[in-house]
C-alpha cells in the first residue's frame, strides 16, 4: 500500500473548493459522469482501432444510490485506469486541474455569471463527500484492480485491489451529513434528467416496470405482463448529433417534446446546424410561436458540450434577437469555464454568432422560396424574431429583403421591392418621396384605413412592439422612403400631391371657424386646425404627428425615443376641422351659443372616439348626453 501527500500548494483545498461552489454542488455528478463517458468513449475507439483486445461488452454506466449506509456508487466499464495512471491523473493532473480552477474562480465565483462552471473535474466529488473511494482496474492486459482512497485531506492511500476482476472505474462517494439530499433517489434522477439527458453512453439508474403487450388473440380480461428492465434515463443518439437527411419532420418535432416534456405546441419548423470548421458546433433551432411576445423565459435554448448540458444561459453566444428561440446548440469549442464577460470578447464566440445568422438568415430565404404560402400563413409568428434580427444584426438585415415580409391590412403579403413596386405610383408624393402608410391596430384605426384603402393606398399592417424601431431603420438606410402611421395627418397631407385645394370657405372664415371650436373646447390641449379636406371626409379628425409618437413608442420598447427626451412627454393630439364640410358651415352660421357649444363638443368627443381617446368621465358624459339628444 502507498501513502502519500497530494502535492498542495493550496494548503487544504477541499474546504475551498466546497465553500466557492456552494450553491452548485450538485454538478458532481455531472463531472463524474463525464469522466465516467470520457473512459468508455476511449475504450469505444481504442476497441475500434484494435487496440483493446478485451470483449466491449456492457459499457453501461450505474449509478447507484446506498441510502441505509449513505452511499454513491458510480460504476464504468471504460479503460480504468493502472496504479500509475491513478498517481499521475488523479493525485496530479486532477489536482492541478481544481487548483488551477481555484485560481480561476477566487474573485468570480460568486459572480453567477459563471458559465457551466466546467473544469473542476474529479475533485468535485469532495463538494458532497466526506471520503472517496475510487476502485479501477486498466483494460490493459494483466493490468491490477487499484484502490485509491482519500478523505478530502491531502493525505492519500492506494493499494492494491484484487477483488475487482471487471474492467473499469468504480467510484464510491460516501456522502457528507451536510450533503444527504443526494441519498434520495428522486433527487438524483432529477440532476441525470437535467445533465445527462443526451449523454452519448447509456446511463442506468435502477430499474422499471414495462408492460408487455399483449398478444393479438389475447382473450379480453387477458392482464398484460409486466418485465423489470434497466432505467436507462438518457437518449445517447439525439436528434441533433445526427445528419438532418436521416430525419422527418416527425423526428424533429419528438426531438422538441423530449427537450421540452411540458411543451404541448409543435414548433413551426427548425434549422439544423452544423459546423465543423472553423469551428465545431452542431445543433437544433426551434421557432416557436410567438406572436407578439417578447417575454418568453420558460424553456429556453440549451448549451450543451459534448453531450453534456451544461447551461441555459446563452447570451453572447447565440445572438440576442434569436434568443426568443429554442432547442439546443452543442460545441465542443465554447470555453465554458469562463466568466460572461470574456465569453462576450471571445473570438470563437463572436463567429459562432455569425455563424447561427447567417444559417437563421440563409433558412428563410429558402423557406419563402419553397413554400411562400406556407411562409406567409407563419408570418405572424416569427416576425419578431425576423424584425429584431434586422434591427439588431447588420448581415441579417442586409439580407432580409429577401425574406421580410410586409404584410397589408387586406391580408395580402409583400417582399420589400415588391412593395414599392406596386405602390409607387400612388404613393409617391410631390418631391418624389414614397410614403408608406401603415397602422399598428387594424380594429383602432379603422376609421383612418377605410379613408386611405377607398382612395386606392395600401396601408401595411405593422403591429410588433418593435415596428417603430424597423421602420426608423429602413427609412435610414432605403432611398427616398418614408412611413407615416395612417393616423399620422389627414391623407392628403400624409401623401402631398401637386393638386390644388379648394376650399368653400375664405380664410377669414376659416380663422373664425377655428376661434370658435377652440372657444367651445375648454382646457383642450390638442391644437385646432382647419384644413381644406374633401366634403365627404369626417368633419372632426384627430391626428397624431408621426415624429412625436415613434419616439415615444420607440422609448415604451427600449432605446430611440429617449435620446431626445422625449419619452416623458405628454401624448400631442391634432384636432382637423374639415373646412368643406358641412358641420364647419353650420358651426360657423348657429346663432344659439350653446346649440354651437353642444355641437362642437359632440363632434370633438365622435373624432375623439374613432381614435379610442375617449375614456372615464369624458365617455360616461358623452354617452349620457348622446341619450338624452335622442330623447329630445
Ligand atoms: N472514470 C474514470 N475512468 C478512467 N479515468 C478516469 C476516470 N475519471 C477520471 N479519470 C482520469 O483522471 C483524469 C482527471 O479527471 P478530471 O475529471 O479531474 O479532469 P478531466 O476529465 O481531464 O477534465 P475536466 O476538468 O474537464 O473534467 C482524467 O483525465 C482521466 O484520465
Amino acid at each position: 500500500m502507498t501513502k502519500g501527500n497530494i502535492n498542495v500548494s493550496v494548503e487544504n483545498i477541499f474546504p475551498l473548493i466546497k465553500k466557492f461552489l456552494y450553491s452548485d454542488h450538485e454538478i458532481f455528478l455531472r463531472e463524474l459522469i463525464s469522466n465516467a463517458t470520457d473512459a468508455t468513449l476511449k475504450l469505444k475507439h481504442l476497441s475500434n482501432i484494435g487496440e483493446a483486445k478485451s470483449e466491449l461488452g456492457n459499457i453501461e454506466i450505474e449509478v447507484k444510490v446506498d441510502k441505509e449506509n449513505k452511499k454513491i456508487h458510480l460504476i464504468d466499464h471504460g479503460v480504468g485506469m493502472t496504479s500509475e495512471e491513478v498517481e499521475k491523473y488523479i493525485n496530479q493532473v486532477a489536482f492541478s486541474g481544481a487548483e488551477e480552477f481555484l485560481e480561476i474562480y477566487k474573485d468570480t465565483a460568486k459572480d453567477s455569471g459563471i458559465i457551466g462552471h466546467f473544469g473542476l473535474g474529479f475533485y468535485s466529488a469532495f463538494m458532497v463527500a466526506k471520503e472517496v473511494e475510487i476502485l479501477t482496474k486498466s483494460f490493459k492486459e494483466d493490468s491490477t484492480a487499484v484502490r485509491w482512497v482519500c478523505d478530502g485531506s491531502p493525505e492519500f492511500t492506494l493499494e492494491d485491489y484484487p477483488e475487482k476482476t471487471t474492467r473499469g472505474t468504480e467510484i464510491i462517494l460516501h456522502i457528507a451529513d451536510d450533503s444527504t439530499e443526494f441519498l434520495e433517489d428522486y433527487r438524483i434522477e432529477e440532476l441525470l434528467t437535467k445533465y445527462n439527458k443526451f449523454m452519448p453512453v447509456p446511463i442506468k439508474f435502477g430499474t422499471k416496470t414495462e408492460t408487455l403487450p399483449l398478444p393479438e388473440d389475447a382473450a379480453d380480461d387477458a392482464k398484460a405482463e409486466t418485465v423489470e428492465v434497466d432505467n436507462i434515463i438518457n437518449n445517447p443518439n439525439p436528434a441533433w448529433t445526427k445528419n438532418p437527411s436521416e430525419l422527418s419532420d416527425e423526428d424533429y418535432k419528438n426531438f422538441y417534446h423530449e427537450l421540452y416534456p411540458t411543451q404541448f405546441e409543435e414548433p413551426l419548423f427548425n434549422i439544423h446546424l452544423n459546423v465543423d470548421y472553423p469551428f465545431n458546433l452542431t445543433g437544433i433551432l426551434f421557432f416557436p410561436k410567438l406572436a407578439n411576445n417578447l417575454n418568453i423565459e420558460k424553456d429556453k435554448i440549451q448549451l450543451y458540450q459534448n453531450q453534456v448540458y451544461v447551461t441555459d444561459e446563452v447570451k453572447g453566444i447565440v445572438p440576442d434577437f434569436l434568443m426568443l428561440l429554442r432547442g439546443v446548440i452543442d460545441s465542443p469549442d465554447i470555453p465554458l469555464n469562463v466568466s460572461r464577460s470574456y465569453l462576450q470578447a471571445d473570438g470563437a464566440v463572436k463567429k459562432i454568432s455569425s455563424y447561427i445568422t447567417k444559417k437563421v438568415g440563409d433558412k428563410m430565404v429558402s423557406l419563402f422560396n419553397e413554400d411562400r404560402a406556407g411562409y406567409e400563413k407563419k408570418w405572424n409568428d416569427i416576425k419578431i424574431v425576423i424584425e429584431y434580427g434586422m434591427i439588431s444584426e447588420d448581415k441579417f438585415y442586409e439580407k432580409s429583403d429577401k425574406f421580410a415580409l410586409y404584410p397589408t391590412t387586406d391580408g395580402k403579403y409583400f417582399l420589400w421591392d415588391e412593395l414599392i413596386e406596386k405602390i409607387k405610383d400612388s404613393h409617391t408624393d410631390k418631391n418624389g418621396r414614397t410614403v408608406l402608410l401603415y397602422a399598428t391596430d387594424a380594429d383602432a384605426q379603422d376609421s383612418y384605413i377605410q379613408k386611405a384603402k377607398e382612395k386606392g393606398y395600401e396601408v401595411l399592417l405593422l403591429d410588433s412592439p418593435i415596428t417603430p424601431h424597423l421602420i426608423q431603420k429602413l427609412e435610414t438606410s432605403k432611398d427616398n422612403i418614408s412611413f407615416a402611421r395612417v393616423d399620422a395627418d389627414h391623407l392628403n397631407k400624409l401623401i402631398e400631391k401637386d393638386e390644388p385645394t379648394i376650399s368653400k370657405l375664405n380664410d377669414e372664415d376659416k380663422e373664425r371657424l377655428k376661434i370658435e371650436v377652440e372657444k367651445n373646447l375648454e382646457n383642450n390641449t390638442y391644437v385646432v386646425q382647419v384644413e381644406d379636406l374633401d366634403s365627404s371626409d369626417a368633419p372632426f379628425l384627430i391626428t397624431q404627428p408621426e415624429f412625436m409618437r415613434r419616439m415615444k413608442d420607440m422609448q415604451a420598447t427600449g432605446g430611440g425615443g429617449g435620446m431626445f427626451g422625449m419619452g416623458n412627454m405628454p401624448e400631442m393630439y391634432n384636432l382637423v376641422i374639415n373646412s368643406n364640410s358641412s358641420l364647419a358651415d353650420k358651426i360657423l352660421h348657429l346663432e344659439d351659443a350653446d346649440k354651437q357649444k353642444t355641437l362642437v363638443q359632440q363632434a370633438f368627443n365622435l373624432a375623439k372616439l374613432s381614435q379610442n381617446l375617449l375614456k372615464g368621465k369624458d365617455l360616461t358624459a358623452f354617452i349620457e348626453s348622446s341619450y338624452s339628444n335622442l330623447s329630445s
